[in-house]
């Protein structure tokens, strides 16, 4: 048994006493006035302190010390609410106390440090980050140097920085390079440049597993480092559906207090051999489609794809092909079920048992359900065929291409958008951006799947184009990033209970 961590005190903050206590999981303090009565408490979780300090510390405009023998700063995560996003943006909190003596100022700064190694033991000390500096609104470097790099300096984290000259840098320093002494990898840009680090990341890992990334029937070993993501990218999907919001500042202190979110990726193979891992969406038909029309126009950054969107749509086209799939156990959750997959999300943490027995915290042994299933076919024309293994929520979509899809549960979903005429595939679209269902459309089906192969020929017009045959396999929890899922404002339970209670981990969507 780890021995209790505990230390009250009264502390002073500017000419305020105030009553402090560090005990279990939290650090709290209560401003106590004259005649010995409290008032408003403030509690952080020790998790969530970014770090403490002796004297009186500043960080903003720069760094600077008072060096007082007496004080001592704590920096912390604040939460505030984001206008427009469903998650909460995160500031760094700061607080300076003093403290009577130099020996309780040491007692202080000491036990806080202490119970910060023992509630947060993932935080990164090395990180290797890669900035592309043409992603998104080319603003990375600028991201990365002004609101980042003094986080991670504060933190005592080192950082190995390198900014990019080429496509696929990243993913082949992954690949080859000595990746000793670092904890995590640092992403700053947008989901091609995640795409990047995740292959270099997998590809390296199969490599010392002496696994095969090109069998599809191979179960992929996890990765062992962790991917953290500060969003400089032009639809930032990843970063956006497993925070909640898109936000250099909350990202990178997601990353400092070493926050854990396992992710499922699909491997995605041709006549057996590796093509592609994918995380948010693999599209045929529209999508596809868009992306293709897309790169005709970077110049126009994230804009291109509303341009491209718009261009393809009014192209009007549909796409016959055979797409078969497995489906995942209806028992477990559905991909119509209302719920979302938010922080500590129950559906994701009953996977992790069973993907993880031994390495959970949870003491109930849930037996893993061998769920047999069969194929089952579908056969015709389709505006669009999309997998996900997330909700691929985005600032375009604030719920995303299947809401109540979840990060880790070791499943995709499957969306199928039947031929239809032009007025209601745009209404399917134009959903999306709503919290309207876009699955409760006559031409539209959503399966829960592990796995498809889809033998599509692609007509364009009329014409065919080209043959492909693939196979997509969910790969639980392949990867973990410095991330904690979607953390709500205000929401009704499932349970019926207030947020900060709920044991059930989904919400029901409002
Ligand atoms: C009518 C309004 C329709 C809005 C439809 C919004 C659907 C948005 C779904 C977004 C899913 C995003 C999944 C994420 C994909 C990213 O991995 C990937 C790469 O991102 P990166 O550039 O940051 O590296 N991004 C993408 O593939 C972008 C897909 C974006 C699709 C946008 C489609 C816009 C469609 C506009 C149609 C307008 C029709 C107007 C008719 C008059
Ligand atoms: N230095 C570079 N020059 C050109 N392309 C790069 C560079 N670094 C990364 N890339 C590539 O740029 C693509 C887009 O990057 P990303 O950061 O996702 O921006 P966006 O969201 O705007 O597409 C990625 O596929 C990545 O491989
Ligand atoms: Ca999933």
């Amino acid at each position: 048994m780890e021995t209790e961590l505990r230390l009250e005190s009264s502390l002073w903050v500017g000419n305020k006493r105030y009553r402090a206590v560090l005990s279990g999981w939290h650090f709290n303090w209560t401003e106590v006035d004259k005649k010995n009565r409290d008032k408003k408490t403030i509690s952080v979780p020790v998790a969530e302190v970014v770090g403490v300090e002796e004297g009186r510390v500043e960080i903003l405009p720069r760094k600077s010390v008072e060096d007082t023998d007496k004080d001592f700063t704590v920096f912390y995560v604040k939460r505030s609410s984001s206008g427009s996003s469903y998650g909460l943006l995160w500031r760094l909190g700061r607080i300076q106390f003093s403290c009577p003596s130099r020996v309780l100022r040491d007692q202080w700064t000491k036990h806080l440090r202490t119970a910060l190694k023992t509630h947060s033991p993932l935080r990164p000390n090395r990180l290797l980050v890669f900035i592309n500096p043409f992603g998104g609104k080319k603003k990375g470097r600028k991201i990365y140097h002004s609101l980042v790099a003094p986080l991670f300096e504060l933190a005592g984290i080192s950082s190995h920085v390198i900014v990019t000259e080429r496509a696929n840098q990243a993913r082949d320093h992954l690949l080859k390079k000595d990746l000793k002494g670092f904890d995590g990898v640092v992403c700053v840009g947008g989901d091609g440049m995640f795409s990047e680090i995740l292959h270099g990341l997998i590809g390296r890992t199969q490599q010392e597993a002496g696994l095969s990334e090109n069998d599809p029937t191979v179960a992929l070993q996890p990765c062992p480092l962790h991917i953290g993501i500060i969003p400089a990218g032009s639809t930032d999907c990843v970063c956006y559906a497993t925070v909640g919001v898109i936000d250099p500042v909350t990202s990178a202190l997601h990353i400092i207090i070493g926050d854990s979110q396992p992710l499922d990726v699909c491997s995605v193979h041709q006549a057996s051999a590796l093509m592609r891992y994918s995380v948010s969406l693999l599209g045929y038909g529209f999508y596809g489609d868009v992306l293709a029309e897309s790169e005709k126009h970077r110049w126009m950054g994230p804009l291109r794809y509303d341009y491209s969107g718009t261009m393809v749509y009014l192209s009007n086209r549909s796409y016959a092909g055979i797409v078969q799939y497995l489906p995942a156990d209806p028992l477990l959750s559905s991909p119509r079920d209302r719920t979302r997959c938010l922080s500590g999300c129950s559906v994701c943490s009953r996977t992790t048992e069973r993907l993880f027995p031994h390495s959970s915290v949870y003491t109930s042994c849930l037996s893993f359900c061998a769920f047999p299933g069969e194929w089952v076919s579908v056969e015709g024309r389709f505006r669009c065929v999309s997998l996900t293994c997330m909700s691929s929520s985005c600032p375009k979509s604030p719920l995303g291409l299947s809401p109540s899809a979840h990060l880790a549960d070791g499943t995709g979903d499957l969306i199928l958008v039947w031929d239809t005429h032009p007025l209601g595939f745009l209404k399917f679209l134009y959903r999306h951006t709503s919290t309207q269902d876009q699955f409760d459309l006559p031409f539209v089906e959503v399966h829960r799947v592990k796995r498809v192969p889809a033998k599509s020929v692609w007509n364009c017009d009329g014409e065919i184009l080209s043959s492909t045959e693939i196979l997509c396999r969910i790969h639980g929890q392949l990867v973990r990033l410095y991330a904690r899922g979607i953390e709500e404002g205000a929401a009704v339970h499932n349970c019926g209970k207030e947020n900060d209670k709920c044991q059930m981990g989904c919400t029901l969507i409002k």
